[in-house]
């Protein structure tokens, strides 16, 4: 699904350049749940940022699902990562004065579908969700762990192949925490893609694969526990 080939990044402060992203190599075939680990200012958020298609200043190959993102325009990236992907943040990013319900409706707006397919699929994702009764009500009437859950079911209503999810749980009790993860672990096990960044180790438990970032490299890969060996003898 995701191939990534000699991917950088830098920031630029006056006259030094800065490296976040270094010559990273990535492979994510579809079905994966993998978790990106390492310590902060690691470049977790920065490799989020360019497989969300939210970042446009990187260099190197991106292929997702056989199309050259890397030779897109700004606008074929929006349109391919608004059909493609759903994006869950650790502050959730609800829009304070929609309810629940047109929160969820959000991603359906930019997409050409009927108004009555629309209420449907928003009945159907707020069964789904266990999240009916709360429907008409504002994101600031819900529990962090509600508002979270009405965040992933805005992020999958439109079905994406692929979910980023950046510190999903960072705000949460633990209870409330688990609750998210075993969600993630449904959507996968029905053929969503995941990629979550977290620094809790229960967290990324629930995944099939870790990857740990340190100062822009991957320094681990538990799907190529080779990863370390090869790198040392490259460097
Ligand atoms: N807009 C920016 N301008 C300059 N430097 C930036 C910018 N955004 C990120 N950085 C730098 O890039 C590096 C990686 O940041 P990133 O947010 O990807 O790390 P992270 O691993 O997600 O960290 P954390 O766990 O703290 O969220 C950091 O050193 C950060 O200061």
């Amino acid at each position: 699904m995701i191939n990534i080939r000699n991917l950088a990044r830098s920031y630029k402060t006056g006259h030094t350049e800065s490296f976040v992203l270094r010559r990273i190599q990535l492979q994510i075939r579809a079905g994966e749940f993998v978790t990106i680990m390492g310590p902060s200012g690691a470049g977790k958020s920065s490799l989020l940022q360019v497989l969300a298609m939210l970042d446009d200043h990187w260099h190197g190959e991106f292929t997702f699902e056989d199309r050259a993102v890397h030779t897109m325009t700004r606008k074929q990236r929006a349109e391919v990562a608004r059909q493609r992907i759903g994006m869950v943040f650790q502050s959730y990013h609800l829009l304070d004065d929609l309810t629940v319900a047109e929160n969820i409706d959000l991603p359906l707006s930019y997409k050409d579908i009927s108004r009555s397919n629309r209420q449907a699929l928003v009945a159907d994702t707020l069964d789904r969700f266990s999240i009916v009764g709360k429907k008409d009500l504002y994101p600031s009437q819900l529990s962090g762990g509600q508002q979270q859950l009405v965040g992933i079911a805005r992020a999958v209503i439109h079905n994406p192949s692929l979910l980023l999810a950046d510190e999903p749980t960072g705000n949460l009790h633990s209870a409330q925490a688990a609750e998210i993860m075993q969600l993630f672990r449904k959507l996968n096990e029905q053929g969503t893609t995941i990629v979550q960044v977290t620094h809790s180790e229960t967290n990324a438990a629930f995944g099939t694969r870790t990857i740990e970032l340190r100062d822009g490299w991957i320094t681990r890969d538990t799907a190529n526990p080779m990863l370390h060996a090869v790198q040392e003898t490259t460097a």
